[in-house]
């Protein structure tokens, strides 16, 4: 079993980071289970331990499991373990973010190419490389946190915004300030942000744990409400724009985020207000090919049913929906923005490597 063990986090709260005390180098995780209640590290010392981490959701949203992933291959090699058999454990991990397995296979390739100069030196590549999703990672969050506040006041001229998120997307799922959040930061800073509408996002509740966390620590002006009153908030106008991250991209623009999103794009287009959906290019995945071919992650029942149904009750519980494109009015990366979205806008935006 993974050695994993805690200790109390710094003021600065990275989501993840590497270090090398002298028993060994280690990935120390903020453990996203126990916030907003404490702020605690995890110290994950192998890959199983930060395989479970991932389960867990102790470290969670897909660009970070990109950079998760690449630090768990950089970790495997440092310690000696068989590199391919933890690249494989990584990338089963969680199916549904396409950053995951690819924050793995650049660090295996990379380690791969390194081998013939010796084990120390492939290791030393692939912590460079891992350091390098992570940095690039967080200059991504940077340009889509420009264009996406650009794109907002094009879709819902006038400012003052009135913000609808959903899930997790700043700086707790990021090498940077995030996907979606990092927007509305971006326009808060800016002075716009009337109010970040935050849907709790049951059954884990990313939303009224963790995005309430960051947007009180950014002094955003927030309310949290359950996912089931944002209906009411759309037909009492109180919505301009509907902003999410994103798990995986398929080809054709049809994006998995976490379960809810789908009903909120629903919402959106009834209303007529912008759903844009903010992902770096690593979460667009051109070789799949439509939202029917994204693999959607089932989670224990008991994440459901834990609340007070009776001993033994039945749970529906995907991760994640998938909203198709003709629901989606941009889609926002590092790159450019896509709206409205198409396949050939995509491919032209992210490819080729997305392939
Ligand atoms: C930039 S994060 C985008 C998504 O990863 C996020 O919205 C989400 O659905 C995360 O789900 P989670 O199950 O908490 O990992």
């Amino acid at each position: 079993m993974g050695d994993q063990f805690s200790i109390p986090a710094t003021d600065a709260i990275p989501a993840l980071r590497w270090e090398e005390p002298p028993e060994g180098p280690v990935l120390v995780l903020l453990d996203q289970t126990r916030l907003p209640a404490e702020e605690v590290e995890l110290v994950c010392t192998d890959v199983q331990a930060l395989v479970r981490a991932i389960r867990d959701l102790a470290v969670r949203g897909a660009p970070l499991l990109g950079i998760a992933g690449a630090y768990g291959v950089a970790l495997a090699a440092a310690r000696g373990y068989d590199v391919d058999e933890a690249a494989d454990l990584l990338a089963a991990a969680r199916p549904t973010a396409v950053n995951l397995a690819y924050g793995v296979r650049r660090a295996v390739d990379v380690y791969r190419a390194a081998l013939p100069e010796g084990l120390d030196a492939a290791a030393a590549a692939v912590l460079a490389e891992a350091r390098a999703v992570h940095a690039e990672d967080a200059a991504a969050s940077a340009s889509m946190a420009r264009r996406g506040a650009e794109v907002l006041a094009e879709l819902a001229p006038g400012g003052g915004y009135r913000i609808l998120t959903h899930c997790n997307t700043g700086a707790l799922v990021s090498g940077g300030e995030g996907t979606a959040l990092a927007v509305v930061l971006a326009v808060h800073r800016a002075g716009e942000l009337r109010r970040l509408w935050v849907d709790e996002t049951r059954p884990l509740l990313q939303g009224a744990r963790l995005t309430a966390y960051e947007a009180a620590r950014t002094g955003m002006p927030y309310t949290v409400l359950t996912d089931n009153a944002a209906g009411s908030l759309f037909t009492a106008g109180e919505v301009d724009a509907v902003l999410i991250g994103a798990d995986r991209i398929a080809a054709d623009g049809s994006t998995a985020n976490k379960i809810g999103s789908y009903p909120l794009a629903v919402l959106a287009r009834y209303h007529n207000v912008p759903f844009i959906v903010v992902a770096p290019c690593t979460t667009v995945d051109l070789a799949t090919r439509d939202g029917a071919a994204i693999e959607v992650e089932q989670r224990p029942g008991h994440e459901v049913t834990d609340l007070g149904s009776p001993l033994g009750a039945q749970a529906y519980n995907p991760a994640f929906d998938v909203t198709p494109p003709e629901l989606i009015t941009a889609i926002v990366t590092e790159r450019g923005v896509v709206s409205p979205v198409t396949a050939d806008a995509l491919r032209v935006m992210c490819g080729p490597w997305a392939e």
